[in-house]
């Protein structure tokens, strides 16, 4: 055990996002891995289950049982889908652990809202809209005290950070905002589909949940409460065969247009993402055109702006974003959050 040390519990640890928890707590100065918890595989070490771990995490795999997690751990990051996790938040939460949910189950504003896109009864209704979203670019104050953090999904990432900033600014039309990102297979978590076998996903990239996808009214939510302002957002996820990384290309429609150049409203717009995320660790604002392997297995994200047209008929401006899914879109994320949580430089165990 390291001196000083902010013990963790794994909740679900046998999935992707899991196993980059333990990757990232592995090189963590003050943080270490106490509990890791699964259903099917109690008793296992957890590196039978993630081979990568062997020789460096050998923890064995309990129940769930909040009160002995809470006798062994300060914080428990819990990684299990959505609708089975807002019931085990809760117990954790009760019995006196700090916790960074990964699943959607408080991200959004109302009970209403979530029902609807999620199609179950939330067990805990009264925290749903009370939960911090756990960006700390824009929420550290409240993530600092909180008993529990929402962490972000992995495409409201992408493109929440660099729009969020532009919509508050009053830069962009708050309509007509089209959000089309590219996943990798990893997204869709370790848990055996259809659609994530090899022969299916592999040599080809597909669109899925077309005007339909739960993460569109994440979005909005999130923007709406960062800049104040309602937004409309038209979001189109794709498969992509890749491992890991999601690229976001947002079109969306530059405000004042008239008798500027596109030039001079890219700059407009990149001044304004550059002062807004000025001393952020992970978020950069770069001129190349961002992409997946430029961010690929850490907690950067980089983001860019052109605009389409000509000097006398400026068009749409175009944001590309690049993260990585399984750390800035959620492990890396929660290792960040739980760096504000408890009082430490929130880049600890993410320098890499
Ligand atoms: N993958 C990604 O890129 C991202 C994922 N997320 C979110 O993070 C969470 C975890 O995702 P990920 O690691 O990819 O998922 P996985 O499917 O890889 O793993 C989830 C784990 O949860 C446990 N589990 C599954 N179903 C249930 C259930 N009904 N009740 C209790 N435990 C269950 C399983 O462990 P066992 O069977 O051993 O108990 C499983 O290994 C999800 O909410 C996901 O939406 C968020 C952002 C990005
Ligand atoms: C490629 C893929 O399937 N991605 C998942 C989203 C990632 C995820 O885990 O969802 P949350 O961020 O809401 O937790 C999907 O589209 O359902």
């Amino acid at each position: 055990m390291k001196s000083n040390t902010l013990r963790v519990a794994l909740i679900g640890s046998t999935g992707y996002t899991a196993l980059e928890v333990a990757r990232l707590l592995l090189v963590h100065p003050q943080a270490e891995l106490t509990v890791a918890t699964s259903r099917a595989d109690e008793g296992k070490p957890l590196s039978e289950i993630h081979p990568s771990l062997a020789g460096r995490c050998e923890i064995a795999l309990q129940p769930f049982d909040p009160d002995a997690i809470a006798k062994q751990a300060d914080v428990a990051m819990c990684c299990l889908p959505h609708g089975a996790s807002a019931q085990s938040v809760k117990e954790l939460a009760d019995a006196g652990l700090r916790v960074i949910d990964f699943s959607a189950d408080f991200r959004l504003s109302s009970v209403e809202l979530y029902e609807h896109w999620y199609g179950v009864t939330h067990p805990w209704p009264e925290r749903v809209g009370n939960v911090v979203y756990g960006m700390p670019e824009f929420f550290a104050d409240q993530i600092a005290t909180a008993d529990v953090v929402a962490n972000p999904g992995c495409y409201p990432t992408s493109a929440i950070m660099p729009l969020a900033p532009l919509v508050k600014a009053g830069l962009i039309q708050t309509t007509d905002i089209i959000v089309d990102s590219k996943s990798g297979v990893s997204g869709a978590g370790r848990s055996p589909k259809l659609g994530t076998l090899y022969c299916e996903a592999n040599e080809q990239i597909a669109a899925y949940s077309v005007a339909s996808h739960r993460h569109g009214p994440e979005m909005q939510d999130l923007i709406q409460r960062i800049s104040g302002s309602e937004v409309e957002v038209l979001f189109t996820p794709h498969l992509t065969p890749m491992d890991r990384g999601i690229l976001s290309t947002i079109y969306v429609r530059p405000t004042d247009a008239a008798g500027s150049t596109p030039e001079a409203i890219a700059e407009k717009l990149m001044a304004t993402l550059r002062q807004t995320y000025l001393g952020e660790p992970f978020i950069h604002v770069v001129d190349h055109l961002p992409s997946t392997k430029h961010v690929a297995t850490t907690n950067h994200v980089q983001m860019t702006v052109r605009v389409s047209g000509t000097s006398n008929r400026p068009g749409r401006a175009i944001l590309v974003c690049a993260i990585d899914n399984l750390t800035k879109g959620a492990s890396g994320a929660a290792v960040q959050n739980m760096n504000v949580m408890f009082g430490m430089n929130q880049s600890s165990g993410l320098s890499g």
